[in-house]
């Protein structure tokens, strides 16, 4: 196996009394989309401002492509591109201004710098706006164009560690796929890639590991496959509950078949189930709403969310385990 590109031991950080990283291990290989994933608050950007020598760690280590990034934060700093959650500085700036400029401190050519530009915004769709100028008071270009200029300028040439951190944020919902299949890319192309992100049912598509933190801990990692610990028919039984939030998925009534994991999320209820009992599902699903005791229900494969809801609630992702609320 190839060396990891970011290997993060028991990295510890505290702020006053709040631990906001306490003992993370993670590792990200060239090649690997790494999902990291939480509440908030649970210590991602705490965690990523160490890793570009923003913050000093208070224990532990972490070494980018060979470096170490506490000792030396600077040499680890050049292997690294970052997309920040706060929006880059455009103003005055056009996209392709910016994308080329970032390209060129990255040691590309003039030429290759402006091809890849127009690479990226084709990519991501944001052609029309690759001359516009962006102004101070934020006009010019919108919030999510803004971040799409900004994936595109940590994206632009080869580095051996991108870190995404909400990369998806303000993004309308036929860029946020192009920018889905561009995190994945960056990876197919030999980069590792750290993906901060809220969004687990869109980053499962695109991950090959995750990293659940809550409350500054790794409360759960592994592949979708292994996080989900389902098989691949399984599928996900989501009721919507009227608004007196009474559930009829609650023990001991229960729907009339078996449910591997029962997650509440508000006024929604996650019931993973198998493909085999699809059809009692559908049928038991359209009575509680026929008869108006759910609003609505709907059947899907099943996604990560109602693991991630229970690990991060506290409770044991393991059958029926049923979380009372999400944050
Ligand atoms: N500079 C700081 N001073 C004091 N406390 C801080 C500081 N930065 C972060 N914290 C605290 O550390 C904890 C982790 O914060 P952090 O910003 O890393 O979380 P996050 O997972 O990135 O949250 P979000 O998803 O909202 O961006 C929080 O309790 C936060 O209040």
């Amino acid at each position: 196996m190839r060396g990891a590109v970011l290997e993060i031991d028991r990295l510890t950080r505290r702020f006053g009394s709040v631990v906001a990283n306490d003992q993370v291990s993670l590792r990200v290989r060239p090649g690997e989309v790494v999902g990291l994933l939480g509440h908030n608050g649970a210590g991602k950007t705490t965690l990523v401002s160490q890793v570009v020598g923003l913050l000093r760690p208070g224990g532990g280590s972490i070494r980018v492509a060979g470096a170490d990034a506490v000792a030396d934060p600077a040499a680890a700093r050049r292997r690294v591109a970052l997309q920040a959650q706060a929006q880059a500085p455009l103003d005055g700036l056009t996209p392709r201004t910016a994308i080329e400029i970032a390209g060129r401190l990255r040691g590309l050519s003039r030429a290759g710098a402006r091809a890849a530009a127009r690479r990226l915004a084709a990519e991501l769709d944001i052609g029309e706006w690759l001359d516009r100028r962006a102004t101070p008071d934020g006009g010019g270009l919108s919030g999510g164009v803004r971040r799409l200029v900004a994936f595109a300028m940590a994206a632009v040439a080869p580095v051996p560690l991108v870190i995404l951190d909400e990369p998806t944020n303000d993004v309308d919902a036929a860029r946020r796929r192009l920018l889905w299949e561009a995190v994945r890319r960056l990876g197919d192309d030999g980069a590792g890639v750290l993906l901060v992100t809220h969004n687990v049912v869109e980053a499962e598509r695109v991950v090959d590991e995750l990293v659940v933190l809550d409350h500054g801990r790794v409360v759960a990692s592994g592949s979708p496959a292994g996080l989900r610990g389902t098989g691949d028919r399984d599928l996900q039984l989501e009721l919507a509950l009227r608004p007196d939030g009474t559930d009829p998925s609650e023990p001991p009534a229960g729907p009339p078949l078996p449910v591997t994991r029962r997650v509440r999320a508000g006024r929604r209820v996650l019931l993973t189930i198998g493909a085999a009992d699809a059809e009692a599902a559908v049928a038991w699903a359209a009575a509680l709403r026929d008869s108006g005791r759910v609003e609505g229900y709907a059947l899907t494969p099943a996604t990560l969310e109602d693991v991630y809801l229970a690990v991060t609630a506290g409770a044991p992702a393991g059958p029926a385990a049923a979380p009372e609320e999400s944050r």
